[in-house]
Order: structure tokens, then sequence, then C-alpha cells
């Protein structure tokens, strides 16, 4: 299920907190920090933060920028994101500035938050969305995707909110401004609180100074687990789905990326179809021969392919599948499940999970995936079969 983008954003001193234990919002950031952040607003759909932030710096949440609102307006876009908030208790202040200044809000809640909130009449004001069940932060996020449109998600904070995100796999990028001063109370909220986060280390993509503090952004890179993708999902198998179009062009065989990568978010190797001058080798193929057998990741390890791994074929004794599991993987993760092309009934996917193996299909990347591969497909109306012999 698709979900938005999702860009965690915070200041943070420099030993690791958001805030101090003051009334007053801690100013982190410094006057050229804020515009950027403005910036970043600018270019959402709609930005998120918890209900602790709203009780404690009962912020507005807006574009300040006029320039900005208007080139938001000029492209079709609402003058200003909507605004989300998250809240189990439904406790929040009816006067808050977030009801009263922007455009759209919304409000996920529970049950009973959701009667809370409208007794307090800030249902006039913003929809109130109550979640049922358990709370779920996919349900969320699929709800603003598919419900709302939105493609891109700020969340400003607090802790709590930057906690859950990152810890569930659900955060795309992270941008950090790291503030030239210290807090030092132990009691004030911290950027992230304990519990399990990703295994290994996170991609560093940029750091720039902005004034006096420095901005760093960072991937995530983990792997999810089992049947649950993560965001890092997304971006190896778009990686995968870079390599297929780098394939050298065959009309007989299909393009086809892909990439080992460890459960510490550590890839280990990648490969695509004919690489190296042989017109016969796999993609999955190509970069397992990269790896040693007795490689102790591989059992941890995710395989993302653009095309769903092979179950037959002529020109080896061992398909992408097989090799997949003889490898030890137990995760394959896919854009696209292989079309009758060149092999009836194809099911490496039943061969993957026959055997014990997760395969997850994403197929947002479907189109991504198919491109190199065009001319091997039906044309609507048109082939009533696709090409016919080939290597497989
Ligand atoms: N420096 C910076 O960049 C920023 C700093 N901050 C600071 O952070 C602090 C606030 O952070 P924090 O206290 O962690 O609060 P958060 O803003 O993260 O909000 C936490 C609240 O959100 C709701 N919530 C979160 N997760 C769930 C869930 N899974 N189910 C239901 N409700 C949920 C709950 O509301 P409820 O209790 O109503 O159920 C919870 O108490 C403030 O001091 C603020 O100044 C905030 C943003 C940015
Ligand atoms: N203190 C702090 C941030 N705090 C964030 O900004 C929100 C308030 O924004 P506004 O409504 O525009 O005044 C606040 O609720 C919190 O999410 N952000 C930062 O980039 N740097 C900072 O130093």
């Amino acid at each position: 299920m698709p979900y938005p983008y999702v860009l965690l954003s915070a200041a943070v001193s420099l030993d690791g907190f958001l805030d101090d234990t003051g009334p007053e919002r801690l100013l982190l950031s410094g006057p050229a920090d804020f515009d950027r952040v403005d910036e970043v607003r600018a270019s959402v759909d709609a930005i998120l933060v918890g209900a602790g932030t709203i009780r404690t710096d009962n912020p507005r949440l807006l574009v300040n920028s006029p320039a900005r609102r208007a080139a938001r307006t000029a492209a079709g876009r609402p003058e200003f994101p909507l605004k989300v908030t998250v809240s189990g208790t439904g406790d929040l202040d009816p006067g808050a500035q977030f009801w009263h200044t922007g455009g759209d809000k919304i409000v996920y809640t529970t049950p009973a938050g959701a009667d809370r909130l409208r007794a307090a009449g800030i249902a006039d004001t913003a929809e109130v969305v109550p979640l049922p069940g358990d709370w779920d932060w996919r349900t969320v996020l699929a709800d603003l995707h598919d419900a709302r449109g939105v493609r891109r998600l700020m969340v400003e904070g607090g802790g709590q909110v930057h906690t859950q995100l990152l810890q569930q796999g659900l955060a795309d990028e992270l941008q950090l401004a790291l503030a030239p001063l210290f807090v030092g109370a132990p009691d004030a909220p911290r950027l992230f609180g304990p519990g399990r986060y990703q295994p290994g280390r996170l991609r560093l993509v940029e750091t720039r100074p902005v004034g006096d503090v420095v901005l760093m952004r960072y991937e995530p890179t983990a792997p999810g687990t089992g049947a649950v993708p993560s965001a890092a999902d997304h971006r190896w198998l778009a990686l995968a789905c870079e390599l297929a179009a780098r394939c050298p062009p065959s009309s007989s065989a299909f393009s086809v990326g892909a990439v080992v990568v460890a459960a510490d978010g550590t890839e280990l190797a990648r490969g695509h179809s004919r690489e190296g001058g042989d017109p016969v080798v796999h993609a999955e193929e190509a970069a397992l021969a990269k790896l040693d057998p007795a490689d102790p990741r591989l059992p941890g390890a995710t395989v993302y392919s653009s095309l769903e791994p092979c179950a037959r074929r002529a020109s080896r004794p061992r398909p992408c599948a097989r090799l997949i599991l003889d490898a030890g993987v137990r995760r394959v993760v896919t854009a696209w499940r292989e079309p009758d092309t060149f092999v009836a009934g194809a099911d490496g996917a039943g061969v993957l999970t026959a055997a014990g193996a997760d395969v997850v299909v994403l197929p947002e990347h479907a189109g991504a995936a198919q491109a190199p591969n065009r001319h091997l497909l039906p044309r609507p109306g048109r082939d009533a079969h696709a090409p016919g012999s080939s290597e497989v």
C-alpha cells in the first residue's frame, strides 16, 4: 500500500534535546534555518506534529513566506499544506493556534479521543478521524496518501512521534539541524527515546551549514522484516530498477536489476542482466556470484530484484529463485511478477514462499521495472502473444 514520502524534521541541541523545560519554546534554529524550514514546508503536501507539541508549543505551522505561498497557489496547490496531528486522548485545547491558522486540518485519534474532540468543538475546525482498533501509523499514512492525496509529508516532531516513525521503518528521510547550544536538563524532551532502531548506520546524504546550525540529512537503510516493508525497501528497490535500465538491450530476455542488502542496511552486492558481457547472466545471479557463499550476513539479507526471480530457465542449471534459497537468503522484494512473455506460469515467488522465504511485491515500482522491457510486453489490443523464443 503506498504511503507518502515521510520526512522527519527537527532541530536539536548539542546534547540531544528538542527543547528545554521552560514555558517558552526553545529556539534552536536561527533565522536562516527557520527560513530553510519554511522552504521545506512550502514543498510538502502536509505537516504533522504530535499532540504533545501542540500542547507545549502552540504552533501555527504555516508557510510564512508570501512568495512561497504564491508559488504554491500558482502551481495549483493549496496555499498552506494540510495540518495533521495525532492524539490518543483527544486532550487538545480548542483555542490552540493550530486550529485557527492556515488551511485544512485533520486529527487522527481513538474513538474515545474523537468523542472528547467533538465535545470540545474541535470537529468544527478540523476533520476528526477515529482509527479503528489499535493505533497503527500505517493506517494513518495510507489514509493521508489515499484519501487526502498527500505524497510528501513533513513531520515536525515531537520526540515521541519521531521515535515511533523511525523505529517502525516508516521514515524516508531525517533532517536534523544541530544547534550550537546545550540544554543540560535531564527532564527535557529528547529527540529520540529508547527502543529498537534499525541496526547499522543510516546513510548521510547531505551536510550544510545554515547560519550557525549544521543541517544533516540522513536516509534509513535497513530492509524491513518479513512481509512488512520499510521505507528503505522502497529506496533499494528503486535502485534495482535503475540498474535494470542500465542493462545492455535485448529482444530475447528481460532487463533486470538486483541488489543484495544485509539486515543492517549494508549493500553487499548488486548486479544486472547481461552484466560483464555474459549474454545470459541474470541480475540476481550476477549479484550473488560476487559474494562468498559462507558470508554470515546472507541469511539475514534481502534480495531486491526489479522483476520476480525466475523459476525456470534453459541457459543455466539453477533458476534465480533457487540460487537465492541456496544462498540462504529468506527475504525478496520485487516490483513486478514475471509475465508470460518467455515462460508460461513462471512462479518464482511461489518457489521462494514454499521454501519459507518472504516475498514482498511493491507495485508502486512496477512502472520503473517495466520501462526497459516495454518492447517485450504485449501492447494492449495489438499483440495476442508477446515475443516467443528466448534465452531464459
Ligand atoms: N526542536 C524541534 O525541532 C522540535 C521540538 N519539539 C518539542 O518536543 C516536545 C514535544 O514532544 P513530545 O512530548 O514527544 O510530543 P509529540 O509532539 O511527539 O506528541 C506526543 C503525543 O502525540 C500523540 N501520539 C503519539 N503517538 C501516538 C500513538 N501511537 N497513538 C496515539 N497517540 C499518539 C499522543 O497524544 P495524547 O497524549 O493526546 O494521546 C502523545 O502524547 C516539545 O517540548 C516541543 O517543544 C517539537 C517539535 C520539533
Ligand atoms: N523549536 C524549533 C522547531 N520547532 C517546531 O516548529 C514548530 C512551530 O512552528 P511555527 O508554528 O511556525 O512557529 C513547533 O511546533 C515545532 O514543531 N523547529 C525548528 O526547525 N527549529 C526549532 O528551533
